[in-house]
């Protein structure tokens, strides 16, 4: 594990979780690279919680080791003022404004004031630093509530499920800022139970289900799990050129109407014209021809099957 102190952030093996007979983290072995965005997905109930909460010595680990920062995972107070959080939504007190709640957290956790404006620009609170806690929009609170996470200037960065319940422009604003966030070299961890709000975002991906390490890696490498496919289809003539087809050799399956083609290592553009060209010299005219590809979505619901656990 020293070997990886000073390029990764967190680096733990074996973690697990156990509420009386039921194992809700288990057995998850996972590093988090220093400076990197890393996206933690699974549906809800996978555990994506009670991994953060171990990691932030909210909850005790049933058992695994690792690091935190260079520090033990099992003595949090050597890493936690290195850390900022927001885990469970932010608590922050209605009828005082948002600049008021940031002080005051200032005040408790002995915190330099003076970055307060700033984060409030830096979160786009800038001009509603005023405005009652109460008053905020969803995307607003949890703004704020990221701000309170940058108090003291941590290294690691932990958001759990930041975008929840956010609309579609709350949701845009909070991405931008985590990629911001991120700029200035810190490292974020970031939850959701969906990959597609965080894609754009993360360059490393830790993928659970059922309380199971389903991926661990950069997000480029996410295996692809099922081939790409052209579909293929000529009104009328469905049947007749799936047929003709499969006859030619491809491998294909007929799905609703249409015949879908395995692309294999061949260019997609020239599998296309070929069976174009066998379809015509078929007298059969093809009415929709497109090349099916797999989201970076598809290939985790691939991993961790569609369900939600909770
Ligand atoms: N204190 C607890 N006692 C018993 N079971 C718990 C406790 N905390 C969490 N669990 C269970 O552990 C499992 C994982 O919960 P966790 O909140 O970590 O999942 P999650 O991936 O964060 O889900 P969500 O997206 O819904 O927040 C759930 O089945 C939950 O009911």
């Amino acid at each position: 594990m020293s070997n990886s102190r000073h390029t990764d952030a967190v680096a733990v093996t074996g973690l697990t979780k156990r509420y009386g007979r039921r194992t809700v983290v288990d057995d998850i072995s996972l590093r988090i690279p220093r400076g990197s965005v890393t996206g933690l997905i699974g549906p809800n109930g996978a555990g994506k919680t009670t991994i953060m909460s171990m990691l932030l010595g909210l909850v005790r680990p049933s058992a695994g080791h690792g690091e935190v920062l260079g520090h033990d995972l099992h003595h949090p107070k050597a890493y936690l003022g290195q850390v900022g959080a927001l885990i469970e939504g932010p608590a922050f007190h209605s009828s005082m404004s948002g600049r008021a709640n940031l002080r005051n957290l200032c005040r408790l956790g002995r915190h330099d004031a003076a970055q307060v404006d700033e984060l409030l620009d830096l979160v786009g609170l800038g001009e509603r630093g005023e405005d009652l806690y109460g008053a905020y929009s969803l995307g607003m609170k949890q703004r704020l509530g990221i701000a309170a996470a940058l108090l003291g200037d941590p290294e690691l960065v932990i958001l759990d499920e930041p975008t929840n319940g956010v609309d579609p422009q709350g949701m845009r604003d909070i991405r931008n800022l985590v990629r911001r966030i991120a700029e200035g070299g810190r490292t974020v961890l970031v939850s959701s139970h969906l990959l597609a709000e965080l894609e754009h975002v993360c360059d490393h991906l830790v993928v659970i289900d059922k309380g199971g390490l389903r991926y661990e890696g950069p997000m480029e490498e996410l295996p692809t799990g099922r081939p790409e496919v052209l579909r293929v289809s000529a009104n009328g003539s469905s049947e007749r050129l799936h047929a003709l087809l499969v006859a030619e050799g491809y491998t294909a399956t007929s799905a609703g109407g249409a015949s879908v083609v395995e692309i294999g290592e061949v260019d997609p553009t020239r599998l296309a014209a070929r069976i174009n060209e066998t379809a015509h010299a078929a007298g059969i005219t093809v009415t929709e021809l497109h090349h099916q590809r797999q989201t970076l979505e598809d290939r985790v619901l691939e991993l961790v099957g569609t369900g939600s656990q909770s």
